[in-house]
Parts: C-alpha cells; sequence; structure tokens
C-alpha cells in the first residue's frame, strides 16, 4: 500500500536575498518514485540538500513518516538523517572512494552497523563472535547489491577504474546498504547512454517494488522521468509550478512554457 512517506511544508531557503526555494509544499509516497524536474537553477539540488541535512531551511517543515512515527528532518545532524531518519542519497557529482575496491565501498557504507557490532571496535578487535556475523551479514549485503547492479564479477576491482554507467550504479548500489526507507538520487542518468539510461529505469523500478522503499528523483532524461516516475513535481524558481502524473505533466502548459523558455503575454503585447 503506498502511504506518504516525505511530507514537504512551506519550505524555503534563502541565499542571500536569492529564494533557491520558495514556500515549496508537496509529499512523496513509499513504494514510488517521486521526480523533482525543472529547469536549471530551479532550486532542486538546493530541496535536495535541505532534505539531507546539509542545509537547514530558513523556514517550513521536512517530516519523515516511519512505521513508529514522524521524524522532523529538519531538526536532526546531517549524519543522523542517513543514520536515524534512513535517508540515502547519491550526488550529481559521483562520490565514491576511488582508491577503494567496489566491495570495499559497499562495506564502509556499513560502517554504522559494523561499529555497534563491534562495540566501538573493542569487540572487532577481539574477533569476538558478534562482530565476526555482523560483518559476514555486511558482506552478504555488499555481494547482494553488487549482483543488483550486475557488478560482482568486478568486486575486487577498484571503484575509480570502473567507466561511468558502472560507478553510477555502484553509487546506488552503495546507498541501499545503508537500507534507506527514502533514497534521494541526484541525476542518476546524467552521462549514461540510451542503454544504461533504460538498464537504470529497471533498476530503479525493481527497487521501488521489490524493497518497497520510496525514490525521489532529480533528472533531467524525460526518458527516465516519464517512464519510470509514478509523480512528478516541477520547479521553476524555487516555486512549485505544477504536479501530477507523467501524463498530465507532459501536458501542462505552465511546465511547457518553463521549458521552452515560451514569451509570455506582456513580452508578446510588447
Ligand atoms: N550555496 C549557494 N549559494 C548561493 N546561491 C546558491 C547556492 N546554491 C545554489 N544557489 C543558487 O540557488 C539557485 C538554485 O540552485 P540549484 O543548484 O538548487 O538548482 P538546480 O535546479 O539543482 O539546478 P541544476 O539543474 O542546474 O542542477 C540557483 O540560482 C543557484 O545559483
Amino acid at each position: 500500500m503506498r502511504s506518504k512517506l516525505l511530507e514537504v511544508e512551506h519550505v524555503t531557503m534563502r541565499f542571500g536575498g536569492l529564494f533557491a526555494v520558495n514556500d515549496l509544499s508537496f509529499s512523496a509516497a513509499n513504494r514510488s518514485i517521486t521526480a523533482i524536474i525543472g529547469p536549471n537553477g530551479a532550486g532542486k539540488t538546493t530541496l535536495f540538500n535541505c532534505i539531507t541535512g546539509f542545509y537547514k531551511p530558513q523556514i517550513g517543515r521536512l517530516t519523515l513518516h516511519h512505521d513508529d512515527g514522524p521524524v522532523l528532518l529538519e531538526r536532526l545532524d546531517d549524519y543522523d538523517i542517513a543514520k536515524k531518519a534512513r535517508v540515502g542519497r547519491t550526488f550529481q557529482n559521483i562520490r565514491l572512494f576511488a582508491r577503494m575496491s567496489v566491495l570495499e565501498n559497499l562495506i564502509v557504507a556499513q560502517h554504522n552497523t559494523l561499529m555497534r557490532a563491534s562495540a566501538l571496535s573493542l569487540a572487532g578487535l577481539l574477533g569476538l563472535a558478534r562482530y565476526g556475523k555482523a560483518e559476514k551479514l555486511a558482506v552478504d549485503k555488499a555481494r547482494y547489491w553488487l549482483n543488483k547492479v550486475d557488478l560482482l564479477d568486478h568486486a575486487d576491482a577498484d571503484a575509480g577504474s570502473l567507466p561511468y554507467g558502472s560507478q553510477r550504479r555502484l553509487e546506488i548500489a552503495r546507498a541501499m546498504c545503508t537500507d534507506p526507507l527514502l533514497l534521494c538520487l541526484d541525476e542518476p542518468a546524467a552521462g549514461l547512454n540510451p542503454r544504461e539510461s533504460l538498464e537504470l529505469n529497471t533498476l530503479l523500478t525493481g527497487i521501488r517494488d521489490e524493497h518497497g522503499i520510496g525514490l525521489l528523483l532529480i533528472e533531467h532524461d524525460m526518458s527516465v522521468v516519464m517512464g519510470i516516475s509514478d509523480w512528478v513535481v516541477v520547479l521553476d524558481y524555487g516555486r512549485k509550478i505544477a504536479e501530477g502524473t507523467p501524463v498530465e505533466i507532459r501536458n501542462d502548459p505552465a511546465v511547457i512554457r518553463a521549458y521552452l523558455g515560451e514569451a509570455d503575454d506582456e513580452d508578446e503585447d510588447r
């Protein structure tokens, strides 16, 4: 069943006099893919940075609905947003540990769980059973996600040596290893060729359908947005100008105007 997972209420983020996000409200459901689209500079990444704790919005509320109650994201420190609120993220510019192996990148992502099991490393150092079990689970989970993103054969390669499209998939696997309830993806299709974009669509719909989490997606590639989104929110100059299903958004005059930069009536009258 789809229920409200993320609620964004009247969020405003200003940089000096510039309203990067301006009185923005919408919600994203669990078990669904919500795309945030809009022209360059519309405020999409700033919104992600507010959700993931990199920025604190000056106004507004960001609520993540867990089974056992709501979590107010803007009140948490950024590291707690991943750990306690269970919000995962990938970045516009890939941020892997390039000199670590593909598998190691996924183990490091689970460092919180391993640290807990090691009682802050003493048990780990002593090789206690609890730590050994947690370590095995971490490796199993890493291998599960490597298989999902078709990188199991490259587990021992340096992450930095992978082709670009594979690094993008590895970033998604790394985020999934943290067991997020909400996965925020910042332009996951950037730089992918059409075949890789199609594979990405399959991966993301699989995550939605098999793992039952919510995905929030910033994306310029309309084949991805229109192909896999359940709901689309459109921003322009920090404000929401439309939201709806992909079909509704494709035909929305305000959206077409924002993207094509059509002259408004005032300009036409001159
Ligand atoms: N740290 C900052 N300081 C000042 N202005 C900023 C900062 N971050 C973003 N902005 C401005 O806020 C506005 C929104 O930027 P943002 O990066 O959120 O847009 P975007 O929709 O993600 O754009 P793109 O599609 O190009 O990535 C832009 O005008 C940008 O220049």
